[in-house]
């Protein structure tokens, strides 16, 4: 079953049209890129289907399901994880403990139960502890789980985000410029983690302006300029597209 299906995506500011009548779907296993110049649009798409943001008009569907408008909670609870541009960790507090904290947001028991430390409540705490371990040996952390968040490298910090996301076992991972500041070796290295996290059963959907990292890891990738699609296939398709090179490739996408 189609993972993701975006038809007819479209978000106004006002005047301006930020996504305009955008169509793409991401399929099981799929690794699928969004690149574009800045202000194309690709953080204004990432926000409406994360539910941090309402289309104007359009719809999104996950696994067949019609999550459009859907506040962002619900969406996450029915599989959709995010990472920001601007890391959003809690800097002081260990990395078992920032997975841990979002990892919480996933579960169902209330307040009560975590006053009377119910039998569920604890199940659950040690389900949540279990998860995050998980999720940071995934992202090669465990070794740094009780370091502050603070006290990791720029590109373990970044992995760290992801392993927040990866906690909540989403189907869909969507991830906003993940090598934004990396050197070429943790480029590197996050795109063989990008490749485990598809072989483990999330699809992925990335933004993302170095090329090297789009072209090693995408398995198609979708073009937007002023908000409208204006190519999708292959990378090496795409980077072969005299429209993409004009608009993008020609000047400010990162070759490193
Ligand atoms: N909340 C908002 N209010 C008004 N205009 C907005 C808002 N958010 C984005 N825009 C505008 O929408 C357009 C698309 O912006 P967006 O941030 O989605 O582009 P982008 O492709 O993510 O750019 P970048 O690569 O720089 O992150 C831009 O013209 C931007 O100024």
């Amino acid at each position: 079953m189609t993972i993701l299906s975006v038809n007819t995506l479209t978000k106004k500011f006002g005047g301006l049209t930020a996504v305009s009548d955008v169509d793409f779907e991401v399929q099981p296993g799929e690794i699928l890129g969004i690149i574009g110049p800045n202000g194309a649009g690709k953080t204004t798409l990432f926000n409406m289907l994360a539910g941090s943001m309402q289309p104007t008009s359009g719809t999104v569907h996950l696994k067949g399901q019609n999550i459009t408008g859907m506040r962002a909670d619900r969406i996450a609870r029915l599989g959709v994880a995010r990472t920001f541009q601007i890391t959003s960790l809690f800097p002081a507090l260990s990395a078992h403990d920032n997975v841990r904290a979002a990892t919480y947001r996933t579960k169902k028991t209330g307040w009560m139960a975590s006053i009377f430390r119910t039998a569920t409540y604890r199940a659950e705490e040690a389900d949540v502890d279990r998860d995050a371990m998980a999720a940071l040996h995934f992202c090669d952390l465990a070794g740094h789980a009780d370091d502050n968040a603070e006290s990791l490298s720029y590109g373990d910090q970044r992995r760290l985000e992801i392993a927040i996301a990866l906690a909540a076992k989403p189907a869909l991972l969507l991830l906003d410029e993940p090598a934004a500041g990396m050197n070429p070796e943790e480029g590197q290295r996050l795109v063989n983690m990008i490749r485990k996290i598809r072989d483990n059963g999330t699809s992925v959907l990335l933004v993302e302006h170095h090329m090297r990292v789009v072209m090693g890891v995408c398995d198609r990738v979708v073009v937007l300029d002023h908000g409208e699609k204006i190519a999708e296939g292959t990378p090496a398709a795409v980077v072969d597209n005299p429209d993409v090179i004009r608009v993008y490739l020609g000047r400010e996408a990162v070759s490193a």
